[in-house]
């Protein structure tokens, strides 16, 4: 997948300034950055969600943009504060969403079984989701973006409000998917968790790549998270409080 000049302006704001990256085959691939940097645009952008305002996106070769059906069928997708139908069971929403992408019932039975297993929600499986928790909207989110068995994982957030036993039951099924040959990209703000995790990065600030390659490359040398604060800037000043402290 490459990321050729992406650019947004949500009316005069520019949230996303020319993003240029190629994500390679099998890789698992972390996108970094402090609040608001442009990460979930970036991914909108990425997934045939929000169209940019200039660039594209090639999916193998081909543009996402001129042909957003074909190439959303080769992607799943984790969209950050996705707006889910969530009248319907969890069960049904992952039916729902394999029958969508055409995978064949009978397989769709089988792997919405299946995912709901690993994933911890086999008992919440009839309850309505709108009933779910943070993490277990997330999880069964991310069983939806894996039904259809897609080549690339764009995830925002896959891990935020899961607990430490999904999220290592989720970390190892990205990494069977990259070892694979799938490709996985996740944006987070958790930089230990990517450093473990990814074996790209590319680090994001005010709308713009400010380092992109193996995880090695970016490092170079440091901490993950030394190389973070050093490309997007120091600590800010932080007042004292005393209103707080007194
Ligand atoms: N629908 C929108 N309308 C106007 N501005 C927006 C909209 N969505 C995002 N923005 C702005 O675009 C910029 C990038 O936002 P984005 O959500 O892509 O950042 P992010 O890196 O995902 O942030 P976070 O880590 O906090 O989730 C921010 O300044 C944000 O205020």
């Amino acid at each position: 997948m490459e990321l050729r000049s992406l650019t947004k302006f949500y009316g005069r704001k520019c949230a996303v300034s020319n993003i240029s990256l190629v994500i390679p085959p099998g890789s698992f691939y972390g996108l970094v950055g402090p609040n608001g940097a442009g990460k979930t645009t970036t991914l909108s952008m990425a997934s045939g969600l929000l169209r940019p305002t200039s660039g594209d996106v090639y999916v193998e070769g081909q543009s996402l943009w001129a042909d957003v059906a074909r190439g959303k069928r080769q992607i799943g997708i984790l969209p950050d504060g996705a707006r889910l139908f969530d009248r319907l069971t969890g069960a049904q929403l992952v039916t729902y969403a394999g029958l969508l992408q055409g995978v064949p019932r009978k397989d769709v039975d089988l792997r919405r079984d299946e995912l709901l297993d690993v994933l911890g929600l086999s008992e919440a499986a009839g309850q309505l989701v709108v009933d779910y928790s943070a993490g277990m909207t997330k999880k069964i989110s991310l069983a939806c973006a894996l039904v259809h068995a897609p080549k690339i994982l764009l995830l925002d957030e896959p891990f935020e409000a899961v607990d430490p036993v999904s999220a290592t039951v989720i970390r190892s099924i990205l990494t069977d998917f990259a070892a694979a040959g799938g490709t996985v990209v996740v944006s987070s703000h958790v930089m230990d968790l990517v450093q473990r995790m990814c074996d790209h990065v590319a680090i994001i600030a005010g709308g713009s790549v400010r380092a992109a390659g193996t995880l090695e490359q970016v490092r170079a040398g440091v901490s993950l998270e030394e190389r973070f604060v050093e490309l997007v800037g120091g600590l800010p000043q932080r007042s004292e409080l005393s209103w707080l402290l007194s």
